[in-house]
């Protein structure tokens, strides 16, 4: 196939043109050794989320099949690079002093306050002013949003941070550990949120990580779950993603959010990648 630039034009790119270039970087990803950070993977990763921001009216329930194949492919191949991106950064950054200090060294960090500036005016808006207790599920080795919520807008919330994986929680334990009274208010606790029921009750607000429930039918047991067990009138910040997007995350739609009140969609349409949902469980 013939390879092309795409021009960072602000028009339209055509869907099938990005599709193609999509395709392409999916099959040099496939072909990596490692997906591991290296020059190579962080030069295709980066091509690649630079292409799906691009403004494009592509909708992932109009692909082929086969595209539809190589979609899901790819979000798992990316779920994958960045838990060993977040995982090789943070286990560099608790080696230097201060790591506190050191979090905007992270690639994506300026997307992750773009992020949490956006989640945390969502929250506002819908009336989560000082929520006292939040859980984020899906924390990982690097729990930017978490951090950053704590030290720049929710400055006396309780963060309890569940991931499925031990090793995440300890090198982000160590990494907030430099900050005594951080530390004080940002737990980590190794779960499968699956396995947390009535602990689910205790917070005023959940975040659900975007890469927690990759399949749809995974992810609607996910929502499923934390509805059932969460406190009436408590609020569920969901992330998802649309468009060209949706070849990175997951993409979660109203319709998979049974026994909610939907408070708000939003779709971002600068850098940063996913979109996000709030809803609420209504109190009886
Ligand atoms: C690498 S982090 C990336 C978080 C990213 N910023 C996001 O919003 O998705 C995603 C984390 O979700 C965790 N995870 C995946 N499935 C999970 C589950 N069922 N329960 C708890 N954590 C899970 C993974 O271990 C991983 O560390």
């Amino acid at each position: 196939m013939a390879s092309f630039q795409i021009s960072n034009s602000e028009t339209q790119i055509p869907a099938q043109l990005l599709i193609a270039r999509i395709t392409q970087l999916h099959s040099s990803i496939s072909k990596l050794d490692s997906l591991r950070p290296s020059k190579q993977v962080n030069a295709l990763f980066s091509q690649l989320v630079k292409l799906c921001i691009l403004p494009c009216d592509i909708d992932i329930m109009d692909l082929s099949k086969e595209a539809q194949v190589m979609r899901e492919s790819l979000m798992n191949l990316c779920g994958r690079a960045e838990g060993f991106l977040e995982l090789e950064f943070a286990t560099l950054l608790v080696s230097v002093p201060q790591p506190l200090n050191n979090l905007n060294l992270f690639p994506y960090y300026s997307n992750y306050v773009l992020l949490a500036n956006l989640e945390h005016k969502i929250l506002l808006d819908n009336g989560l002013v000082h929520p006292h207790k939040v859980a984020f599920v899906g924390s990982g080795p690097m729990p930017l949003t978490s951090m950053i919520m704590a030290t720049h807008h929710m400055k006396s919330t309780n963060f309890d941070n569940f991931d499925i994986d031990e090793k995440a929680n300890d090198v982000a334990r160590k990494i907030v550990a430099s900050d005594a009274e951080l530390a004080k208010r940002m737990k980590f606790e190794t779960h499968d949120v699956m396995k947390l029921r009535e602990r689910l009750g205790e917070y005023d607000c959940i975040f659900l990580a975007a890469l927690v429930g990759m399949k749809k039918e995974e992810k609607i047991k996910i929502l499923g779950h934390i509805g059932k067990y969460m406190k009436e009138g408590s609020v569920l910040l969901v992330r998802s993603a649309k468009g060209a997007r949706a070849f990175l995350y997951p993409v979660v739609e109203e319709h998979d959010l049974l026994g909610f009140e939907l408070l708000t969609i939003f779709h971002p349409n600068n850098e940063v990648v996913n979109s996000v949902v709030l809803v609420r469980k209504p109190t009886f």
